[in-house]
């Protein structure tokens, strides 16, 4: 059976996700797409050379009986009345994160989703399925540096546009740890603090930048992430975790180490679409193989959705108050145990 796509948002992700869809993965055909901005889906469609019906309005596409499932890769703001139509429609859709801006908007998409009875919500949190995050996990988890006391990350973007905002530091960049270091420590935060250091004279007037924020766990490891979205040199994630017997470093892609003219050189990607390549691939295969089965068992679910977004609240909050802010997490229903 050919699982038949409908794509909302024909960005920057939303191409990549239509090519690997299209001409990669196996089991899913694109059919439809819409954009608020229809020559960005026409364009869309005729540069990846498939066959998709452009739907002005994204609800008719959502409930058209010609899709399967729905890929939402839409701005943030939009996620949450996007899949909230899809689990209306009883269909599969996979959700770029952030699953919606507040841990509200993704309180109302697991109660719409149990409220359903099935799961049908995966979220694009695509680093667990990221080889390098998987091997330092299997390392923490085989128990080859004790227990984990303190973690030490990275989260550098080269720039950013006009349009990206202080509190998109958490909400668009962050959550992405907020998501991992959940999955990799096996554990929930409890506090969050923000600190701003000298800002970057790159950064736009409306932008704080860098930002350092510092969770602490319910195991009581503190974490300190470095949020640095105009760092110039590359696209750079790094998280080193210092635990009892030695310290444990999130592996480099690899890249080709060049000797030559009395240097060392090793590349730098420059953005997230190499450096996550396959984990992406990894992460909408799933997706296929969970909506065609009608069986959820991978991916990041609406619950860890929700996590990630109670957590995001609060750094948001700390963001504006300068305070250590309570992280209060809500356990997790039966529905979504795996
Ligand atoms: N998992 C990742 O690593 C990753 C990487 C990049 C982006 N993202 C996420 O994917 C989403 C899209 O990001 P992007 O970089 O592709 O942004 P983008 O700006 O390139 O694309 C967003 C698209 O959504 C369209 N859009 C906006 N409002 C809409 C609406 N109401 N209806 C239909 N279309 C609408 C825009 O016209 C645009 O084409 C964001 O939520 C972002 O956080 C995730
Ligand atoms: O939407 C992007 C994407 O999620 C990247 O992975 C992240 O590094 C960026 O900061 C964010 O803006």
């Amino acid at each position: 059976m050919t699982l038949r796509i409908g794509v909302i948002g024909t960005g920057a992700i939303g191409q990549e996700h239509i090519e690997r869809l299209s001409h990669k993965l196996i089991g899913a055909q694109v059919v439809a797409v819409n954009d608020i901005h229809e020559e960005t889906a026409k364009a869309a469609v005729a540069r990846l050379g498939i066959q998709a019906k452009f739907y002005a309005d994204p609800h008719a596409l959502i409930k058209s009986d010609d899709v399967d499932a729905l890929v939402v890769t839409s701005w943030g703001p939009t996620h949450e009345e996007f899949v909230l139509a899809s689990i209306a429609a009883g269909k599969p859709v996979f959700c770029e994160k952030p699953l919606a801006v507040t841990a509200q908007g993704c309180k109302n998409i697991v109660d719409a989703e149990i409220k359903h009875g099935k799961r049908l919500v995966q979220v694009g949190f695509m680093r667990p399925f990221d080889l390098t995050y998987r091997q330092l996990k299997a390392t923490l988890d085989n128990g080859e540096i004790g227990q984990p006391l303190l973690l030490n990350c990275k989260h550098f973007n080269p720039e950013v546009g006009e349009s990206y905002t202080t509190p998109m530091a958490i909400v668009d960049t962050l959550i992405h740890e907020l998501d991992v270091l959940r999955w990799l420590l096996d554990d929930d935060y409890v506090s969050a603090r923000v600190i701003y250091p000298r800002k970057t004279s790159k950064a736009s007037n409306h932008l704080a930048d860098p930002q350092v924020v510092i969770l602490e766990t319910a195991k009581g490891i503190v974490i300190n992430t470095q949020i640095f979205v105009n760092c110039q040199y590359g696209y750079d994630i790094q998280c080193e975790v210092v635990g009892e017997q030695g310290i444990a470093y999130l592996p480099e892609p690899n890249q080709v180490t060049i000797r030559k003219n009395a240097h060392v050189q090793r590349g730098i990607l420059m953005d997230w679409k190499k450096r996550f390549i396959e984990a992406y691939d990894v992460e909408l295969q799933a997706f296929i193989n969970n909506a065609t089965s009608g069986n959820f068992t991978s991916g990041a679910s609406a619950w860890d959705g929700y996590a990630a977004a109670v957590a995001a609240d609060a750094c948001v909050k700390a963001q504006q108050t300068g305070n250590i802010e309570p992280i209060v997490m809500p356990a997790m229903p039966i529905f979504y145990n795996k």
